[in-house]
């Protein structure tokens, strides 16, 4: 009789708890489009105003897709839009360096934005919220990818690069290659020899697997859940005690993360405590040495998340805009046909990144990859906590004035940006001529939004840089004459959908065949 008492009270306090929650989120909605709420004044469906639950439709339920939409909303409601109770877009390009501003002034990261991320990547530079945080993290790996040090490491870059040429040119296997591999094993060879000392030996091996492509697949495939369930965060701390149950790529990637990585971290601590030393800096030993790092920052926890972190976003970025410059050259043989001429008396086995910078239509292909390969496709909110960010522009003749309050997350996307018509017309084409007169391709270059912009632009973008027109350059002039594209259409490299990166059609593969 007691105990029956005792549940009806926890039945009665739980169903009482659930109407109370319930009420609550009620109140928040109306809260959220009522006039009281500071972003009352910015336009956008009422529906994205008044809970997350429009954005989830889009992006959870049909995986990725809120940009498509965001991008419908600029062309109804002008260069602002509130795309969510607390969030606000912007497709103007004159408004970058304002969103994304550099030096002290500061800006943060979104909740939100940065709930994708789970295990220790949670503790690299891209995760850091607040932008002190982002400052010190970021002052200790600034150094390792100045132009100055990639150059330093060209040597490096260009034997890669001859090793990927060799292994395409002597696959025997007659099977098609899908090129993203090829390019993904080239650029974590090159991301983990720089950061660790030691490559993964993946253009060594026979064939293309294993590779780091499952590993970072698998982070992005889980990016919506945890944004939107971030309860569930806590699960990749749980994954070692879950191996059963979960499918093998994912068990690989939490290996990677929990076991593989911080071993690299302890083995370069015992390095240093033995005093090896290298011939060229290794970031990781570096870092561990650098005083002017508080030791909060050097845990191998922490830094194991860090070189996490790097590992994934300098891998299948470069390597998805090296497939997309692969599939047009390829499908478009004017264009190879001019790359060819333009890189005539260029030794393919002594590629100099400054002087191959200085080839206008070489530097145009790269370009124009870059565009349309996107990087981070969807937005990237940053919050200025500090000031009032003033607006004042004009789109289809009509002037918009906005006053956008401090602590206010606002974004822009590249998929957006990238195809801003008025700078880049008929912008869903590769054409590399559009880079080539040099007053228009200043204006342009202000607005390709694939490194992003301000203090936390791509902590990456020289490595990225020599790596494409090393790549570019040693592709066409020893790889592309032999290579032809197997079953595969402009579809296959056509934006579709997010998954951080921007991703094509699902199933999509750029296949090549040697002639
Ligand atoms: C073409 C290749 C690349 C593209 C398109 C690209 C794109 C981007 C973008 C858009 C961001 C900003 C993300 C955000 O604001 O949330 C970013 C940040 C970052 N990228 Fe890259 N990236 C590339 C290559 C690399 C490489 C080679 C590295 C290796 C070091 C790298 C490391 C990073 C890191 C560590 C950050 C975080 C920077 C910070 O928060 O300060 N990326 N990248």
């Amino acid at each position: 009789m007691n105990l029956n008492l005792a549940s009806l009270v926890a039945n009665i306090s739980l169903t009482r708890l659930f109407y109370l929650w319930v009420l609550y989120r009620i109140g928040c909605a109306l809260y959220n489009v009522s006039a009281f709420h500071p972003l009352s004044r910015f336009p956008g469906p009422k529906l994205a105003a008044l809970s997350l639950a429009y954005e989830f439709w889009f992006d959870m339920i049909l995986v990725g897709r809120y940009t498509h939409e965001i991008k419908k909303m600029h062309q109804i409601y002008g260069p602002v839009v509130r795309i969510g109770p607390n969030e606000l877009h912007c497709s103007d390009p004159a408004f970058i360096d304002e969103i994304y501003a550099s030096g002290n002034r500061r800006r943060d990261k979104q909740t939100h934005y940065l709930n994708t991320l789970v295990g220790p990547i949670n503790v690299g530079l891209f995760a850091s919220r607040e932008h002190e945080l982002h400052r010190t993290r970021r002052r200790a790996l600034n150094k390792f990818f100045s132009r100055g040090q990639i150059v330093n490491l060209e040597p490096e870059i260009h034997n890669l690069t001859q090793l990927l040429c060799n292994k395409i040119l002597q696959d025997s296997s007659k099977k098609p290659l899908d090129v993203t591999t090829a390019y993904s094993c080239f650029t974590s060879d090159l991301i983990f020899s720089y950061c660790f000392g030691e490559s993964l030996g993946f253009l060594d091996q026979d064939g293309w697997e294993p590779n780091f492509r499952v590993a970072a697949e698998a982070i992005m495939s889980t990016s919506y859940l945890f944004r939107f369930f971030p309860a569930l965060r806590v699960l990749p701390d749980a994954a070692p005690y879950l191996a059963k149950y979960i499918s093998d790529s994912v068990a690989l990637l939490m290996h990677e993360m929990y076991t593989v990585m911080p071993k690299r971290i302890l083995r370069a601590r015992e390095e240093l405590s033995a005093g090896i030393v290298r011939k060229r800096p290794v970031v990781w030993s570096d870092i561990i040495l650098d005083e002017k790092l508080h030791e909060s920052q050097k845990t191998t926890v922490r830094l194991s998340g860090e070189g996490f972190s790097i590992t994934v976003a300098g891998t299948e970025t470069t390597a998805w805009v090296l497939t997309v410059i692969t599939f047009y050259v390829l499908s478009q043989p004017e264009i190879q046909a001019r790359l060819t001429e333009e890189l005539k008396g260029v030794n393919p086995s002594d590629l100099k990144w400054t002087s191959l910078e200085k080839i206008p239509y070489l530097t145009a292909v790269v370009l124009e990859g870059l565009r349309l390969a996107y990087g981070i496709g969807a937005r990237t909110p940053r919050i200025a906590p500090d000031e009032d960010l003033i607006y004042r522009g004009e789109m289809n003749d009509h002037t918009y004035e906005y006053v956008i309050p401090k602590g206010t997350a606002i974004g822009m996307s590249a998929v957006i940006l990238n195809h801003n018509e008025d700078l880049f017309p008929n912008s869903e084409a590769f054409i590399p001529e559009r880079w080539l007169n040099q007053e228009r391709r200043r204006e342009m270059e202000r607005s390709l939004f694939s490194f992003n912009r301000g203090s936390r632009q791509c902590v990456g973008i020289n490595l990225a840089y020599c790596e494409l027109y090393l790549a570019t350059a040693a592709l066409c002039l020893r790889v592309f004459p032999h290579m032809q594209l197997y079953q595969t259409s402009e579809e296959d490299v056509r934006y579709d959908h997010d998954k951080i990166l921007a991703q094509p059609r699902k199933g999509s593969q750029v296949r090549v065949v040697m002639k």
